[in-house]
């Protein structure tokens, strides 16, 4: 068997397998969180036309002491049709459009008004201009808004609609999979003998995925016997992305690797230079991408946040699949790395990071208690407290 690969290396050859997944046009509320699959391109100008940004009174630009007369209303969605000479006043609420003529507006704090007629009693408009939203001061036609691949915000939602577009082409959302393995699994966890544990992974797994938009299915725990698991792997047959969870290392009831050969499957690469996660393997049948997670719960979690995530978003169209990293800087010395490049559970707070106690593959309490990983290369030496070190963010699924 070959040498673990290292980590980009490995997250390279996962996403060259995966192709963004069919285009489909969805409603701009449907897209949040989803990728843009076409670049966002301006339908329409924003504000159409020059536009109050207070309430008061549209004024000409060359006319702004007063006194004035008032000679009509422009209300939000009712322009008025006339014509603001000087000495003339118009009044405006926000998000009205200016009357032709005005340059300016008055806020209604800084004037009195008597009848039809006005006079400054505050500071004034100051200056021409003042209190309009030019036309296209947001956006023109034609402008490109976001790019091929952007992720999909609550504020491109509303772009989306501002720029004239009913519809959003994004891909569609990945089917996922996800299956636990192995004879030690209690589907009950308030039913647990001692030779037993709780199946807990697929549930964390889903968890995980859920803040991705995709379809997940799961099954078992299926036990280790390889017609059980071959079976599971056939009824994933819609799936884009099946994983697996236990059973991927060398032990003799770890049967996913012939499993997946019986069932068809081609591996793709086995191993992975990290701790936790090294027995992660990729396979392919078709268009379906199997990962074949470690059933360390901890490594299940550090793998499929390494690169079930990115895959998923890989799938869904999005430019930058791989999770977002920053430096902080250790409030306590952390100990000398090993062989393998390590990404150690943390708790992280406004730029110091403090390594978790529990650092086991099943130590599932202090992975609860942490929410970022910090990258120790191999081989590291002692890195004193203040040292600046990578760390991944965990919320959101380790993007912005
Ligand atoms: N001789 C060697 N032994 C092991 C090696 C090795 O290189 N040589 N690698 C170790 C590493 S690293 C890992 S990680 C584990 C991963 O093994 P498997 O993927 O085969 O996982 P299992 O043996 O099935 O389970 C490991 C552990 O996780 C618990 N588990 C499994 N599935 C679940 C689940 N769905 N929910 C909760 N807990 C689960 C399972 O009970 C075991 O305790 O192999 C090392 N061994
Ligand atoms: O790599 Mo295993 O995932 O150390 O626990």
């Amino acid at each position: 068997m070959s040498a673990p690969l290292p980590l980009e290396e490995a997250q390279q050859r996962l996403l060259e397998l995966a192709e963004p997944l069919p285009l489909e046009r969805v409603d701009p509320p449907s897209a949040l969180d989803r990728w843009l699959a076409e670049p966002l391109v301006a339908a329409r100008t924003q504000p159409a036309c020059a536009m109050s940004a207070m309430d008061g009174y549209a004024v000409a630009g060359n006319d702004l002491s007063g006194p004035w007369q008032v000679i009509g209303e422009s209300a939000a969605g009712h322009p008025f049709a006339g014509f603001v000479a000087a000495g003339h006043a118009v009044r405006i609420s926000t998000g009205a459009v200016l009357p032709d003529g005005a340059g300016a507006v008055v806020v209604q704090e800084d004037v009195s008004r008597d009848g039809d007629r006005l006079i400054l009693t505050g500071d004034g408009p100051g200056s021409p201009g003042k209190h309009i939203r030019r036309a296209g001061s947001d956006f023109s036609e034609g402008a490109v808004l976001a790019d091929l691949g952007a992720r999909i915000s609550p504020a491109h939602v509303a772009l989306t609609l501002s720029a004239g577009h009913r519809h959003v082409a994004v891909r569609r959302m990945p089917r996922l999979t996800i299956i636990d393995s192995g004879d030690e699994l209690a589907a009950d966890p308030a039913d647990c003998a001692p030779h037993q544990v709780p199946a807990s992974n697929g549930a964390m797994l889903a968890a995980l995925v859920a803040s991705h938009r995709c379809e997940v299915n799961r099954r078992g725990p299926i036990p280790d016997q390889l017609d059980e698991l071959i079976a599971a792997l056939e009824a994933a047959a819609g799936a884009d992305v099946i994983v697996t969870s236990g059973g991927a290392s060398v032990g003799d009831h770890d049967l996913v690797i012939p499993a997946l050969q019986a069932w068809g499957a081609e591996l793709d690469f086995w191993k992975v230079a990290i701790k936790p996660g090294k027995p992660l393997l990729v396979a392919r049948r078709g268009r379906q991408i199997v990962l074949g997670l470690p059933g360390n719960p901890v490594s299940s979690f550090v793998t499929a946040w390494l690169f079930l995530l990115p895959l998923l978003r890989r799938l869904s169209g999005a430019a930058d699949p791989l999770p977002m990293k920053r430096t902080a800087h250790l409030t306590a010395d952390l100990a000398a790395g090993g062989e393998r490049r390590e990404f150690l559970r943390g708790v992280l707070t406004e730029g110091v990071v403090t390594p978790a106690l529990g650092q086991d593959s099943g130590a599932l309490a202090a992975l609860a208690g942490s929410n970022c990983l910090i990258d120790r290369p191999a081989h590291s030496p002692v890195l004193p407290a203040g040292t600046p070190v990578l760390v991944y963010p965990l919320e959101n699924g380790g993007i912005a």
